[in-house]
């Protein structure tokens, strides 16, 4: 994986300059929920003549799900592999004649082993690195200063994935990039789960008793509170950026006065001493990351799927929430997230049919519910539409092929 200094807003306002095609540049650039005059086709109305549009989109990708079933089964049946070398083999007196394309290229499903560019949030040796290398081992991975620019660097086609930190088993959820993912109109398409193992680093020489402070990531300084404590050091804690940010702003400044939580490999790259190994609370501490992409995967059926869906309903109380539980407990459906989240103050476009055009609606309360079925699975597909019937805005935010890496404390190495 190869590494950069991370890339700012400003570079990306530089970069769309030189971008060869800027009409797909301005629409990728559209925000969703403040822009009034641009609707979005991925905000699923209440209406049940959009419900129709809806189950006929999911029928289509249903049938794409067949047709590539059915072309791995073809495959299968001669080699015992799905194959993709259906395209003739070039020999050397022919003409190169164009490749036809192929589902994967119309698929941005993970294209393990290309230099995929992969944008991510902090400086080398952040976790969020470690978590694009674990997601696409051979990507080229890009700093981002803010978790927006991260967004808007896939947004502008500057890099072909975001991976971003959504929840942390200890510290909950990462609201901001819950926030962001109903802000832009990226797709998620995979998830990681990464464990992490936090350090205490200092430049060398440097001894316990002369510290003043800790500065780390937020996440990271909640994740280590106690041993923090434990060990004696109840000095002040600062919050930066992000955790390697703040092992290269100490070595930067020749900071003896101060400590940063983050990755042996920070230490390294900034040439810290690891003073202390392991300092989270939990040796099962672990980020869950999501990658998202311009389009969406095609959904499968023959592997775990986990959905992510936002919702949001005008009417508050409890009897909207207990049916659109029930639509999942109905068809046996596990939900492994539900996360409420005040919108006050801020309106979501929906888009209306012919007559009622696109209309400006406020919520009190937006609805995160991740749920382990495939959006290509008919009991997810039922779940969803009657879902739709009960909420008043339903957008699903991707449909992606589950983490099954089996659990393991973290480790040094991770
Ligand atoms: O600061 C980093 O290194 C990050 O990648 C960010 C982040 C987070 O946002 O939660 C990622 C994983 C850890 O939980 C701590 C920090």
């Amino acid at each position: 994986m190869q590494s950069f200094a991370p890339f700012s807003s400003l570079d990306l306002k530089s970069l769309t300059r030189l971008t060869p095609n800027p009409t797909r540049l301005l629409l990728q650039c559209a925000s969703v929920s403040h822009d009034a005059s641009n609707p979005t086709a991925a905000q699923l109305p209440a209406q049940a003549s959009r419900r129709y549009e809806w189950q006929s989109a999911c029928a289509i990708l249903a049938s794409k799900v067949v047709s590539q079933q059915q072309d791995t089964e073809k495959s299968d049946a001669v080699n015992g592999h799905p194959s993709l070398d259906l395209v003739p083999v070039k020999s050397n007196s022919a003409p190169a004649l164009p490749k036809p394309l192929t589902i994967a290229d119309l698929s941005p499903a993970p294209m393990h082993g290309s230099q995929l560019r992969v944008a991510y949030q902090g400086v080398p040796g952040a976790y969020s690195e470690a978590a694009a290398g674990k997601a696409y081992p051979k990507c080229e991975a890009i700093p981002c200063d803010q978790f927006e620019v991260a967004f808007q660097a896939v947004e502008l086609w500057v890099a072909d994935r975001a991976v971003l930190p959504v929840e942390n088993s200890l510290g909950g959820s990462i609201h901001r990039n819950y926030d962001l993912l109903l802000r832009h109109r990226l797709h998620i398409v995979g998830e990681v789960q990464l464990p992490v193992h936090h350090c205490l680093l200092a430049l060398p020489g440097v001894r316990r008793e002369h510290l003043r402070r800790v500065i780390s990531h937020p996440q990271a300084l909640s994740q280590c509170e106690h041993t923090l404590t434990q060990m004696g050091l109840t000095v002040a804690r600062e919050a930066v950026d992000d955790t390697a940010g703040a092992a290269e702003y100490i070595a930067a400044n020749a900071l003896r006065d101060t400590a940063a939580i983050a990755s042996a490999r920070a230490a390294e790259l900034y040439g810290l001493k690891v003073m202390a190994d392991g300092i989270q609370d939990d040796s099962s501490n672990v980020t869950r990351f999501v990658m998202l992409a311009r389009e969406p995967i095609i959904p499968r059926t023959d592997r775990p799927f986990k959905t992510s869906i936002v919702f949001a309903h005008e009417k508050q109380g409890t009897s909207v929430l207990f049916k659109v539980l029930s639509a999942f407990a109905f068809r046996d459906i596990s939900l492994t997230k539900i996360e409420s989240r005040p919108h006050r103050g801020c309106p979501i476009r929906i888009v209306g049919d012919a007559d009622t055009g696109a209309t400006a609606k406020h919520f009190e309360y937006l609805y995160y519910i991740d749920f382990e079925a495939s959006m290509a699975e008919a009991r997810a597909q039922n779940a969803l539409s009657e879902v739709q019937e009960f909420t008043s805005f339903l957008r699903v935010l991707g449909s992606y092929p589950m983490d099954m890496t089996p659990w393991a404390p973290s480790s040094p190495q991770d």
